[in-house]
């Protein structure tokens, strides 16, 4: 049975006062009625002070991205080890912010990939077309062209620790959702796709998380689809009762 999981990307927000405030307001939460797995991404600053607060809590700790290198001269970056170093088990590589607004190559994603499994962070891998390509009806061909340029380099053995997280570009914070039918036929061509490359094995265990304006009133459905193994979430992480809802829904 593949792991189901509710992942909280905070992006840019909360600074540290307001990030112990949710996460205390999470820890409240009684998340063993749920079958999911919990990770919350917020950003840098807050992320030691998120793993002592977290420390007696099921909440796992992702980065929102990594940097590819172990250390040395690279102003203003922050390696895997770092992240290590301060309770952080998950990295998200390749979110579609990245890749836009700072240019991430699929080269670069891949150096991330390799970067986070050799210092034994588990990777949220994440990948999904943009509105032109999906209205040209080539939202296969991108995520599978994104996962041989961004994943396909690691070993079947290596894919135990990624996690897989489609987001469409087109539904990522603009209220608009791939309906449960989208999510499901994607994450199927996906799995389709992993079964190809490694073996049907590898691509039945693998957890597909579906991200894209998920909401506590939508997270139901789409999770109730075959190949959708959980979600991640956005705007919606940033409510402790709606994020609580959203993973109450496995
Ligand atoms: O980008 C996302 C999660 O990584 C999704 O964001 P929203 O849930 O705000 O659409």
């Amino acid at each position: 049975m593949r792991t189901q999981i509710v992942a909280g990307n905070w992006k840019m927000n909360c600074d540290l006062d307001e990030s112990q405030h949710l996460l205390n307001a999470l820890k409240q939460k009684d998340f063993s009625k749920s079958n999911a797995e919990v990770i919350v991404a917020p950003p840098f600053t807050n992320l030691y002070a998120a793993h002592k607060t977290l420390e007696n809590s099921s909440i796992k700790i992702s980065s929102q991205n990594i940097n590819e290198n172990d250390k040395g001269a690279y102003t203003g970056e922050i390696s895997p080890s770092m992240l290590k170093s301060v309770g952080v088990e998950y990295a998200i590589i390749g979110h579609s912010e990245r890749r836009a607004i700072y240019e991430e190559s699929d080269d670069l994603l891949a150096k991330k990939v390799t970067a986070a499994l050799k210092h034994d962070l588990k990777v949220m891998f994440c990948i999904g077309e943009d509105l032109e390509k999906r209205k040209a009806d080539k939202h296969f061909e991108v995520v599978e062209e994104q996962l041989k340029n961004g994943l396909f380099h690691i070993d079947a053995s290596e894919m135990k620790d990624v996690v897989i997280a489609y987001e469409p570009v087109w539904a990522i914070g603009t209220g608009e959702t791939a309906s449960p039918e989208q999510a499901q036929e994607i994450h199927e061509h996906i799995r389709k796709i992993l079964a190809k490359q490694y073996s049907q094995e590898i691509a039945d265990q693998t957890s597909i998380l579906y991200g894209g304006s998920v909401k506590p009133n939508n997270a139901k459905e789409i999770f109730a689809k075959k190949d959708v193994d959980g979600g991640l979430i956005g705007g919606a992480s940033l409510d402790a009762d709606s994020f609580a809802e959203i993973v109450m829904s496995f």
